[in-house]
């Protein structure tokens, strides 16, 4: 994670990830889905400025409708370090959220681990990445992807993570449609068939190698579109309009609610995000 630091004050930078690839294999006896997954770590982020201190933990956030007690995954994660460590200093946390919240776009996981990451600096404990990892893992599913972040195919619920090398960067828009979905819901909701065609993800592993957008784009593939569009037939509304855009794929991220197209580059990308900033609400 990028992070400053100065006397006794930290920033870290917490992306937000997308899954270019979502597959589900089964229900697992814990009650979870089995899944594999290829996330990508995408350039917007929340900033978490933690200023070290004697007192306790004190959480603010630029974002009002969130809440800043215990529920919040960046507290979760200091208390938790706090345990682990047996360092039970204070610090001040500021919660510049910036990645839309709800929207399968890993923001609350994100913080999470920047939150670890970041306490592993402030008191300088020293975990490596593996110990990161095994904290993290106790936070949620997608948490463990955020630790190296990057581009990684993601197995079991979502804790194993096989990091991937990608040569060739692509461009992405990410819309929002303004309100949340629940990740509970939409598991729930989800009903396993069997006899389906599960795709394989080392086949669109070659798509994503191969640099070509066009390629790419064709072999995006999320199995939760189906029950989200299903649930929230709002979102599918969206990408039907998106699809007039001219982007290379359309895809539901996690289990949304927001939504990427896939450009042709970078130039692509900063058009048509300039051209529709203002059309729609989302
Ligand atoms: C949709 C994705 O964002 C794709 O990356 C993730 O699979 C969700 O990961 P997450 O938000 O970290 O999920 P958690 O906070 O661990 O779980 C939220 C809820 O989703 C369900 N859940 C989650 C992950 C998974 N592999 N199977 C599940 O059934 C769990 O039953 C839980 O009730
Ligand atoms: N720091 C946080 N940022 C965002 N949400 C948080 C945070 N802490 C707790 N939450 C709770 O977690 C819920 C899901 O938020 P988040 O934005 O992480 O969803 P998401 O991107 O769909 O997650 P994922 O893709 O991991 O399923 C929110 O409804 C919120 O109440």
């Amino acid at each position: 994670m990028k992070y400053w630091e100065e006397q006794g004050k930290i920033k870290i930078a917490a992306p937000a990830k997308i899954n270019l690839f979502l597959e589900i294999l089964g229900k697992r006896q814990d009650g979870y889905h089995e899944i594999e997954t290829v996330m990508q770590e995408i350039s917007l982020y929340d900033y978490i400025h933690m200023e070290d201190r004697n007192e306790d933990i004190e959480l603010t956030c630029s974002n009002s409708t969130l809440s800043v007690g215990e529920d919040n995954l960046v507290l979760k994660a200091a208390r938790l370090f706090q345990r682990e460590s047996g360092i039970f200093r204070g610090v001040k946390i500021y919660l510049d959220k910036r990645i839309p919240v709800g929207a399968g776009l890993g923001g609350g996981s994100s913080d999470a681990v920047a939150t670890l990451f970041g306490l592993n600096k402030l008191w300088r404990v020293g975990y490596d990445d593996a110990k990161l990892l095994s904290l993290a893992e106790k936070l949620g599913s997608d948490t463990p992807f955020f630790v190296l972040g990057n581009t990684a195919i993601c197995k079991g619920r979502g804790d194993v993570i096989i990091p991937h090398n990608l040569q060739t960067p692509y461009h992405y828009v990410v819309v929002y449609p303004r309100f949340e979905v629940s990740t509970a819901t939409v598991y729930k909701n989800f009903k396993f068939v069997l006899t389906k065609n599960l795709k394989d993800v080392r086949v669109f592993l070659q798509s994503l190698d191969s640099g070509s957008p066009e390629k790419l784009g064709a072999s995006l593939h999320n199995r939760l579109e189906d029950v989200v569009f299903r649930l929230y037939p709002e979102i599918e509304k969206i990408k039907k309009t998106l699809a007039k855009l001219g982007f290379c794929g359309i895809l539901l991220s996690g289990s949304g609610s927001a939504l990427y197209g896939l450009c042709r580059g970078e130039r692509d990308s900063k058009e048509i995000e300039k051209k529709n900033k203002n059309a729609w609400n989302w």
